[in-house]
């Protein structure tokens, strides 16, 4: 049976990067994406702006929604300090195989939790099942459509405290309009808008930082 794109981004991986250097996973799989296959990682440019946002958060404890290859998790884990951890979830079983096997051969296992699942179901087990008090910073990267209902969640999970931080991928395109729009209207948020470009493309895209206010 012929691979699928998502197994022969990994394959690459395996073949052409540095096992234990998560830069050199991030650089690999961009390198692929750009030149070869175009796949919905974050990417370079948006993950320079993510990158900043983790660095200037310097969460313990992270959440992503939307695994995919784990491109983002190894790009996150990289920049967290010892004893910091990232739960990552993902729904599609096959995604969650490839991103497991990339996150182990980036060596950031010991920072990352993957958990395979949809988020709706997750997000109301991180207190009880996996031993989440709050939220430091949210990356927010699945179905467009799930951005607000969850958003909404974590807030009704008292998941967020008052500073925790959303980052949102692809508000502009594939477009998150009702998240904007909810954030944006929310006394409880304070936004800034990212405007930046969909991977590995020229097309516009951004991303919103959505700080939680308590
Ligand atoms: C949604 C995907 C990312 C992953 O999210 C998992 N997922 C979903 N819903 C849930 C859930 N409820 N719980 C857990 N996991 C969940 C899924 O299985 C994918 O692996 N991301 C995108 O679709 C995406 C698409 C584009 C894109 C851009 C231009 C085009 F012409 C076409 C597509 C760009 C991007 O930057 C993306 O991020
Ligand atoms: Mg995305």
């Amino acid at each position: 049976m012929n691979q699928s794109k998502e197994q022969r981004i990994l394959n690459f991986v395996l073949q052409n990067a540095v096992r234990g250097d998560p830069c050199s996973v991030v650089d690999t799989i961009d390198k692929y994406c750009s030149q070869k296959e175009w796949a919905m990682n974050v990417g370079n440019e948006k993950g320079e702006i993510l990158d900043k946002t983790v660095e200037e958060v310097n969460p313990s404890v992270a959440l992503e929604l939307g695994t995919y290859c784990g491109y983002s998790a190894v790009r996150i884990s990289r920049l967290l300090k010892a004893g910091a951890r990232l739960l990552t979830v993902e729904f599609n079983p096959e995604f969650a195989a490839i991103a497991k096997q990339m996150i182990e051969f980036a060596g950031v296992q010991d920072k990352v939790k993957l958990l395979e699942g949809p988020s709706e179901e997750i997000i109301p087990q991180l207190k009880k099942k996996y031993e989440v008090d709050t939220l430091d910073f949210v990356f927010l990267d699945h179905w467009k459509d799930r951005y607000r209902p969850d958003t909404i969640l974590l807030q009704e999970c008292n998941l967020l405290r008052k500073g925790s931080v959303l980052l949102a991928d692809n508000v502009i395109f594939p477009g998150a309009p009702d998240f904007l729009d909810y954030v944006r209207k929310s006394p409880h948020f304070q936004c800034t808008y990212y405007p930046s470009h969909l991977e590995y493309m020229q097309v516009e895209d951004a991303m919103e930082k959505a700080v939680f206010l308590g």
